[in-house]
């Protein structure tokens, strides 16, 4: 811009219109990177983002996501630190607006549904739209009280140690914990502890499953058998999970989107999202491959 004081109004004006074209730009790769780059998957099918921004307060920490999320398949967020990945995984299931003054704009449905219109109760979307946070949780019950206590309050009718011993078993920890079940959740280890959430998760049996760095705080035998949990949790559940570990995201994802913030201040966004193998061995984008091959974040 021009120092000349007179200029500036007129070098301003110029500025404007240059960010409005940029961000129109921005908007357009930023649904083109919402395609995934395979066919499109009806809206009624998964979840579907739309120009979702997310803040805390005034502060835009995300911006304008558009985003497929497909049904029975594991979709991994990555990106550097700051850039908006835990903040966007949980305006998925509207735990972003518990947090005192944060709020979501844009769109985000489920099998077609606006998990934002009015009426919408919060409570029921996160009964169908679950959640495992980066460290284990569990309540100070016992191991099989944790798994049951989810689905009590929704009212299950069924067989609840059928239901208990399912949802172990798909989290891989019932043959660990089958002759202990009346023991505290807390007598587990940390590994151990994030399987059972997971249980606990699985037990009221949502529809997608969402997990915020999982397996961050466990040891690689823990990693592992959270790993091998997930193939046979995307035969029925839809699975995103935001990871660090570029491994683990291209071992077990089937999508992957990658999380960036250009200039520092800005918002993050969805910078790519395609098939996690196109992601990992042929990136569109060239901050896309400088990240997943290690040269920064
Ligand atoms: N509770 C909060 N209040 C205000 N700002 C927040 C809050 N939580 C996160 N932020 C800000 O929002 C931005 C995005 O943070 P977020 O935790 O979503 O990033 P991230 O990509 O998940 O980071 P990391 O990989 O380090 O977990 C950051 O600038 C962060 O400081």
């Amino acid at each position: 811009m021009s120092g000349d004081p007179r200029n500036q109004g007129r070098d301003a004006g110029v500025v404007n219109i240059r960010r409005i074209g940029e961000e129109q730009r921005v908007r357009e790769t930023s649904k083109d990177v919402a395609k995934g780059g395979a066919q499109q998957t009806p809206e009624s099918n998964g979840m579907t983002v739309e120009d979702l921004s997310a803040f805390y307060g005034s502060f835009k920490a995300v911006t304008d996501v558009n985003m497929q999320i497909k049904r029975n398949k594991v979709t991994a967020l990555i990106g550097p630190s700051g850039c908006g990945k835990s903040t966007y995984i949980r305006c998925l299931n509207r735990m972003h607006e518990v947090i005192p003054g944060a709020y979501a704009e844009g769109k985000v449905a489920l099998d077609g549904q606006d998990i934002y219109a009015k009426g919408a109760d919060p409570v029921n979307i996160r009964r169908r739209i679950g959640m495992v946070f980066q460290k284990p949780n569990p309540f100070s019950k016992s191991i099989y009280e944790n798994v049951a206590w989810g689905a009590k309050i929704n009212g299950y009718r069924g067989d609840m140690d059928e239901l208990v011993e399912r949802s172990l078993k798909q989290a891989a920890l019932w043959d660990e914990v089958k002759d202990r079940l009346k023991e505290s959740g807390y007598s587990l280890s940390g590994g151990q502890q994030q399987r059972l959430v997971i249980a606990r998760t699985l037990a009221v049996e949502p529809e997608v499953i969402l997990m915020d760095e999982p397996a961050s705080a466990l040891d690689p035998v823990s990693t592992q058998k959270i790993e091998d949990t997930m193939e046979d949790l995307k035969k029925k559940y839809t699975v995103v999970i935001v990871t660090h570990n570029m491994q683990q995201a291209a071992r077990i994802s089937d999508y992957t989107g990658f999380f960036y913030i250009e200039n520092m201040g800005d918002p993050g966004r969805l910078w790519e999202f395609d098939e996690t193998s196109k992601m990992f061995s042929n990136p569109d984008r060239k901050e896309t491959e400088d990240y997943v091959t290690g040269r920064f974040g």
